[in-house]
């Protein structure tokens, strides 16, 4: 039986890594993409020593050529794509007075332009293969609550809650869903620089914003990269059909929307 096929932006490490890794697991053929050309081929050779159908393409997710690309390597490889989850992302930290026109054209590009051009790459190769799809976009707590410090990354990721309810509702007759997860506070590179950050700008101790944003967590314990995966595995699967439009929190119990 052909293996269906999953395209995971920005999947050299994080998260997106552990999706990849979970979704290999599942059976899925995968595609790792990313910006960090380096990481990415030694993640694509972990996964091939583990024995799964993978690819490696290098891209920027701000480039419509380079998400039409990731697509047509993907279809190339593996004949299909079936999944299309939009992961890759930047985060922002700073004083509300100190976000510039060029932070706030970088953090929209990657995150929400990203977003848009994988959901319009994904979906006109959907349409041609004529079987439906799953489009799955990395969203956060932050499109649900807005946090001081976050005011700009915050914003990107409700734009992204937005173009998941829309994006819902005009692919649907395509047999395509679009659904977004949305992360608490994992312990990723990218929880790294925003910790540094809050030490740069509010002279905080270092691990003093990852000890505030997670001491509340009703499971009590800080999220790793496979609670996501369980959920995307979910929202990757057939099991997830009659779900579409959805922004599904998965943080261990902070937020309640
Ligand atoms: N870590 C968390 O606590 C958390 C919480 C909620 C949501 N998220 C979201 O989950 C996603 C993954 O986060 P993470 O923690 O794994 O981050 P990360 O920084 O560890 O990994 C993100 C990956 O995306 C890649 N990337 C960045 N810009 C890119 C671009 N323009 N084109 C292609 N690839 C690019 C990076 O090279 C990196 O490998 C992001 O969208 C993030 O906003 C993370
Ligand atoms: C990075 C992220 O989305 C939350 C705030 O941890």
């Amino acid at each position: 039986m052909t293996k269906k096929v999953a395209v995971i932006t920005g999947s050299a490490g994080g998260l997106g890594k552990g999706i990849a890794l979970r979704l290999a697991a599942d059976g899925f053929a995968i595609v790792l993409h990313d910006i960090n050309k380096e990481l990415l081929s030694i993640t694509e050779n972990e996964l091939k020593e583990k024995g799964y159908d993978v690819i490696a393409v290098t891209g920027d997710v701000r480039k419509k050529a380079d998400q039409e690309n990731l697509v047509a390597q993907a279809v190339a490889a593996f004949g299909a794509v079936d999944v299309f989850i939009n992961n890759a992302g930047v985060e922002s930290v700073e004083p509300l007075e100190q976000i510039t026109d060029d932070k706030f054209n970088f953090v929209f590009d990657v995150n929400v332009k990203g977003v848009l051009f994988g959901t319009q790459a994904a979906a006109a190769q959907m349409k041609t293969q004529a079987t439906g799809g799953k489009i799955i976009n990395a969203c956060s707590i932050a499109a649900h609550e807005s946090y001081e410090m976050l005011s700009l990354y915050c914003a990107s990721k409700h734009a992204v809650r937005s173009f998941t309810h829309s994006s819902a509702k005009e692919l649907a007759k395509y047999n395509i869903t679009v659904n977004a997860y949305c992360p608490g506070v994992a312990a990723t590179a990218m929880w790294d620089r925003i910790d540094e950050a809050f030490v740069k700008y509010n002279g905080w101790e270092p691990k003093q914003a990852w000890n505030t944003f997670t001491k509340d967590i009703l499971v009590g314990r800080p999220q790793v990269a496979d609670d996501v995966a369980k959920l995307v595995s979910f929202l990757a699967s057939s099991d997830s059909d009659y779900i579409t439009g959805q922004t599904i929190l998965t943080d261990g119990g902070m937020v309640f929307r």
